[in-house]
């Protein structure tokens, strides 16, 4: 599709021109408001199948010049939907090294750091990802909020290769790990809404899940991630850092965000 970027010219503002879903309905991400909330004690755990991958297997993470995107095996499923949605990528959103704030999805205003995307596509009806891509119930994504604390080993697994793909397009080869710790530990306190791809062409096409507690990295590995990637290809001069890769908040329309915890 045609190019698009998060600031400047084809900046989001621009992005309904050439992908007319970006100017519509059901748009993400939104603020989650005290006021859009209503408590579903249905709502059951987040229950994941298969995300302890050996390091035997092998993942393509890759720089696609929006984000830094790690491929994952579609054994790896999501199995307390109302279909079975299988796992495509995990991707991440931030701010830049001075910008602790790029996260999309937002708490009553609060920003966090970053924001991790683990994006699912329903495999009971669709063959792959790219299929789901633009069908109503084709997508699930978790959200994951990234904070600065106490470092988190799991994503050093991931963030330690990130200088192998610097440049837009690059892609290595990395060893697979267990994707479970990349979560936070309790997966039963979650907001809920109907929603889109955060990024053209913004298929209203997501089930979000955006679990209310966040991961915590340290300063070290959250700039590792910040400060490492452009956006712009190797050859490029001069080249583009790719940071602050997060879309603004979203009207709500009138949707109600159902939560699985009560306050
Ligand atoms: N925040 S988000 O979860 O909405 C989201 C992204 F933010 C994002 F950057 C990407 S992307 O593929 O890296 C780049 C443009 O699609 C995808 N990619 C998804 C959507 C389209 C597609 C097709 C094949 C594999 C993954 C994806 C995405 F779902
Ligand atoms: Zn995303």
């Amino acid at each position: 599709g045609r190019k698009w970027t998060y600031n400047g010219l084809d900046g989001e503002h621009d992005w309904p021109t050439n992908y007319p879903f970006c100017g519509g309905a059901f748009q993400s991400p939104i603020d989650f408001q005290t006021h859009l909330l209503r408590y579903d004690p249905n709502l059951p755990p987040i229950q994941v199948q298969n995300y302890n991958l050996s390091t035997s297997e092998q993942l393509t993470l890759g720089n696609n010049g929006h984000s830094v995107q790690l491929s994952l095996p579609s054994h790896m499923y999501i199995s307390s939907l109302p279909h079975r949605y299988s796992a495509a990528q995990l991707h991440f959103h931030w701010g830049s090294s001075n910008l602790l704030t790029g996260s999309e999805h937002t708490v009553n205003g609060k920003q966090f750091a970053g924001e991790m995307h683990v994006v699912h596509f329903n495999s009971d009806k669709y063959p792959n990802v790219s299929m789901a891509v633009d069908k109503h119930d084709g997508l699930a994504v978790l959200g994951v909020f990234i904070e600065i604390g106490e470092a988190n080993p799991a994503f050093d697994k991931l963030f330690r290769f990130i200088s192998g793909v610097k440049y837009r397009d690059q892609k290595i080869q990395v060893p697979a790990f267990n994707i479970r710790a990349l979560l936070p530990d309790r997966l039963d306190q979650y907001y809920r809404y109907d929603g889109s791809l955060t990024t053209p062409p913004c298929y209203p096409s997501v089930l979000w899940t955006v679990f209310r507690k966040p991961v915590t990295i340290s300063r070290k590995q959250f700039l590792a991630l910040a400060t490492a990637l452009y956006a712009s290809f190797a050859q490029d001069s001069p080249s583009m850092p790719l940071h602050e890769n997060y879309r603004k908040s979203q009207l709500p329309d009138n949707r109600v965000v159902l939560v699985s915890f009560r306050e």
